[in-house]
């Protein structure tokens, strides 16, 4: 039996503050926990949703000394895009705070010294990577290596981006400081720890026993996890940037940035509900649901529920966790460092007035039970095929209609056909599919079931053709327009979760007042005689140049990506001077220059070489005009044995440099020199 709820709380993971928020993070956990947020509150339920940005931790630090600012300023400048841009995407979060704040520092600090005066701490001192130069303690991010797995020479101490995996400072080959690149020296330092292997049985029994219910890829990690067997995880670090340890002895050490960011939920509810934030959190007839991505399970499923029973005091664990997979773009893994991402501020800018369509897209197409992928053609389609072409149209249609045959006044509906019956029937079974489905946290699916409504309506007028009835049956005509103004209402609730900008136009087109989820599979909201507003569209087609100019955007970061990626060949084998000086290498002056016919990298060149003129063929068509080549001086081996290309002699070679991006640059000498110098 479903246990009922007095409450909700719902928690959003937090953005860490060292770039702004990307659809990743929308997919994953924004939007999802947005559209479930709105619809408890549409069913009258007291919901509380809270987010804010983490703006501890070590990339913070090293962004702010890449670019010789503060960290405060790091985070303050991206606290403020992430907080402006989530809004303007009408993510409705109750509170949206963040972890540099006085409130949460204080509850952060309380909850640790709770611990510590508990005794639910171990103390153990360990050896851990120190920099030498600097006179510092190196934290997971300062210690850079070669991943034993994957071999990717830039994995950090505690994750490799290349392929994924977690790792441990000792695990990296030839460890050196993110700082100075110097090789890290290992030195004793002391830590809390809490031991996670205490509340093993009692995780167990709450997950395994009591939450079947979950996610099949949350309930997965969180077995294996157990299975595994749990240690203790330390929860400070050496470090200035944080929540210091609130205990003597503890100098120059902080909170470890995950022990500290699940405790900002707590004080976001505090800060939100200074009087009342406890019964959220301590009334067992309270509900706690975590939204996340996938690299997230294990601090939300293991270490923060051992913390809130370490603390006691009532907190309940959350009822929930339904984190979702992670969302690609364009084929590859989302990336802030590597600029692979669509960023939602850059969104908003390039696509103003349109948050719904990014909202419907991410929930179409959410990352629920495996990896997915986004890509612009997928984006485009989805706005033109599904939310201009079903929705959009369907509402137009009986808006306009209304407007031509009854000057916008909501026609009588007189006796009912068995197809409005149907009709009717038929929206009551897509209410029931589509509650279940926002109830157990299936989005895309309930997504898809709103979308049967208005899919519905189309059929129905396809159907019934009131254009063509309008000529001799008026009464007729105006039940049916009725029944398909009935349903345009039922659009503005069932989307409103999804899309809640283009529910509100609908909404005020239609002219009804406050809508509510009880109201969903009724007949009569909008009332007959009432006047609608001259119709509007919900949504516009989006033209292959918009999205192009997109695609564009990111081939210009992969070649980016890609030059700065990009090194130099490792220097070929030694050979004898004697060789080299066999190759006789001269400046020549181009007498003339030109395509060569049928191949599209070939330029045939006049060399005039001090002696007579030469020909030598060369492949660089795609990266010069022959044109502005006549003139110029070159360099070329001038004793290489002759070789046919394409039926002409080319009589040496002309040498060249091959760029990171693969383009071609000739060389030449840096002041005109006599044609036929010799180059050594
Ligand atoms: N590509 C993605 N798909 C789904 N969820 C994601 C994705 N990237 C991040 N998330 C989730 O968003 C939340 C906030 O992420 P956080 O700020 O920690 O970013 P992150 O994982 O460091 O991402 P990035 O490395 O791209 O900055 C986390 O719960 C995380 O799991
Ligand atoms: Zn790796």
């Amino acid at each position: 039996m479903e246990k009922k709820f007095k409450r909700t709380l719902i928690t959003t993971a937090l953005p860490y503050a060292n770039g702004p928020v990307h659809i990743g993070h929308l997919a994953g956990v924004y939007v999802p926990a947005d559209i479930y947020a709105r619809y408890l509150r549409l069913r009258g339920e007291d919901v509380v949703m809270v987010g804010g940005s983490d703006e501890h931790g070590v990339p913070i630090t090293l962004r702010a000394r890449k670019e010789g600012i503060t960290p405060q300023e790091v985070v303050d400048r991206y606290h403020t895009i992430i907080k402006d841009s989530l809004e303007e995407l009408g993510v409705s979060f109750d509170i949206y705070s963040r972890t540099t704040s006085k409130l949460h520092h204080e509850t952060a600090s309380e909850f640790f010294r709770h611990l510590y005066d508990k005794g639910e701490f171990t103390v153990q001192t360990a050896l851990q990577p120190y920099d030498e130069k600097t006179g510092e303690f190196l934290a997971d991010r300062y210690v850079v290596g070669t991943c034993p797995r994957c071999h990717n020479e830039n994995a950090y101490g505690d994750q490799c981006e290349a392929c994924g995996s977690s790792l441990n400072v000792t695990d990296l080959i030839n460890p050196r400081s993110a700082l100075t690149g110097e090789p890290v020296k290992m030195r004793d330092t002391t830590h809390w720890y809490l031991p996670l292997n205490k509340w093993e049985g009692k995780l167990r029994e709450w997950i395994l026993e009591g939450h079947k219910e979950w996610k099949t890829n949350v309930y997965g990690q969180c077995k294996s996890w157990l299975d595994a067997g749990l240690q203790p995880r330390a929860v400070s670090r050496d470090l200035k940037w944080g929540v210091p340890v609130p205990v003597e002895g503890a100098e120059g050490k902080v909170l470890y940035v995950w022990f500290d960011a699940p405790i900002g939920y707590i004080s976001n509810t505090k800060e939100l509900l200074p009087d009342s934030w406890e019964k959220y959190w301590k009334d067992p007839e309270s509900r706690i649901i975590n939204f996340i991505g996938k690299d997230n399970i294990v601090f939300h499923c293991i270490v923060f529920p051992s913390m809130l029973m370490a603390y006691g005091d009532n907190f309940q664990l959350p009822d929930n966790v339904p984190a979702n997979e992670f969302l690609n773009l364009e084929g590859d893994k989302i990336s802030t460092s590597r600029n692979w991402a669509v960023w939602l501020h850059e969104y908003l800018r390039d696509f103003p007035g349109k948050q719904d369509v990014l909202r419907y897209v991410l929930t179409a197409n959410a990352p629920e039970t495996k990896d997915n992928d986004f890509t612009w053609a997928d984006f485009q389609a989805r706005n033109n095929n599904e939310l201009v072409a079903i929705l959009g149209n369907f509402v137009n249609r009986a808006v306009v209609l209304t407007h031509k045959y009854f000057g916008g006044v909501v026609p009588v509906r007189g006796e009912m056909s068995d197809t409005d019956n149907e009709v009717f029937a038929e929206l009551n079974r897509i209410k029931g599919a589509l509650s279940e489905a926002l109830d157990t946290f299936h989005f895309r699916e309930a997504l898809k079931q709103a979308m049967e409504i208005a899919r519905l309506g189309n059929r129905y007028l396809q159907e019934t053709e009131p254009w063509k009835l309008a000529k001799s049956d008026m009464t007729r005509t105006g039940t049916i327009l009725n029944v398909a103004l009935q349903l345009c209402a039922n659009l503005a609730i069932a989307f409103e979760p999804f899309i809640p900008f283009s529910t509100g136009r609908l909404a005020k087109m239609l002219n009804i007042g406050k809508l509510s989820w009880d109201m969903l599979g009724q007949t009569e909201l909008v009332a007959e005689g009432s006047e609608i507003a001259p119709a509007e569209l919900l949504f516009d087609k989006i033209e292959d140049a918009e999205v192009q100019n997109q695609v564009q955007k990111l081939l210009d970061t992969k070649k980016a990506n890609e030059i700065a990626a990009w090194k130099a060949q490792p220097q070929a084998e030694t050979v004898e001077f004697d060789t080299f000086a066999a190759c006789d290498l001269r400046v020549g002056t181009v007498v003339e220059c030109e395509k060569v016919p049928k191949a599209d990298k070939l330029l045939r060149f006049l060399i005039d070489d001090g002696l007579e003129k030469r020909t030598i063929v060369s492949g660089i068509a795609k990266f010069y005009k022959p044109e502005d080549l006549v003139g110029k001086q070159v360099c070329f081996i001038a004793n290489l044995a002759p070789r046919k290309l394409k039926g002409i002699v080319s009589e040496g070679m002309i040498l060249s440099a091959e760029n990171s991006d693969g383009s071609i640059v000739l060389l030449s000498p840096s002041a005109t020199v006599a044609p036929g110098a010799k180059i050594g």
